[in-house]
């Protein structure tokens, strides 16, 4: 799945490949059209719950933003998906369900890697649901005056909320393993709002594997 989506990505004259050797991480500013970004805060709005972790995993602090599942089968959701997985080259069937997120000031999503850790009991249950997360898709949907930067520490690269830019990047290493440079942070918000949404596409077709969506 790598090598289609680096090729896909390459090959797009509007995508900007950051230039890192330890990730595969590409930028698309303007990606997602106003119009778009707000069909996804009010949707957010309306529907965000405060986030949860994997069970066992569960932090106080660690991820504090509210969250909520965007319905696939809703026209809208369906239609901005679809671009998204297009423009990566993957069947959008590959992607768990589209999450929302709202944090407000203060609010922050530390350090994580998107993939399972093997050691994790979750993970033998993952595996047959579709496998690893390999690539996220992560969009800003509004500008942010201060602070929200999502951080990669081990890379030394933030990048700036600024509405409609889309962040896609690969959280396996080349050998196909998960790649723990991918570790990477939602820093907390200083003034305003963010929302985003985030995009996980697992190594196999996932709406068939859960039955799901
Ligand atoms: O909020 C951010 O900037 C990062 C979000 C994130 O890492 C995630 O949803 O997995
Ligand atoms: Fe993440």
């Amino acid at each position: 799945m790598g090598r289609k989506v680096t090729r896909a990505l390459n090959s797009n004259p509007m995508v900007e490949m950051v230039d890192i050797p330890d990730i595969q991480l590409y930028v698309y500013r303007g990606f997602l059209p106003e119009a778009d970004c707000q069909i996804l805060i009010d949707k957010i709005d309306e529907k965000a719950e405060p986030s949860s972790l994997y069970k066992g995993t569960e932090q106080e602090g660690f991820r504090t933003s509210y969250s909520c599942h965007l319905n696939r089968w809703e026209s809208d959701i369906d239609r901005i998906e679809k671009r998204i997985s297009a423009l990566m080259g993957i069947d959008n069937d590959y992607a768990e369900t589209m999450q929302g997120q709202r944090y407000q000031i203060g609010q922050e999503f530390k350090a994580h890697h998107d993939f399972f850790h093997p050691a994790q009991d979750y993970w033998k249950q993952e595996e047959l649901r579709g496998g690893q997360r390999s690539w996220t898709a992560m969009i800003f949907l509004n500008n942010v005056p201060a602070g929200g930067a999502t951080e990669f520490p081990h890379l030394k690269i933030g990048v700036r909320p600024e509405r409609g830019t889309l962040l896609m990047w690969n959280n396996m290493a080349v050998d196909g393993k998960p790649n723990y440079k991918s570790l990477h942070s939602g820093t907390p918000v200083v003034e305003g709002t963010k929302y985003i949404i985030t995009k996980w596409y697992r190594q196999n077709n996932w709406v068939k594997l859960t039955g799901s969506g």
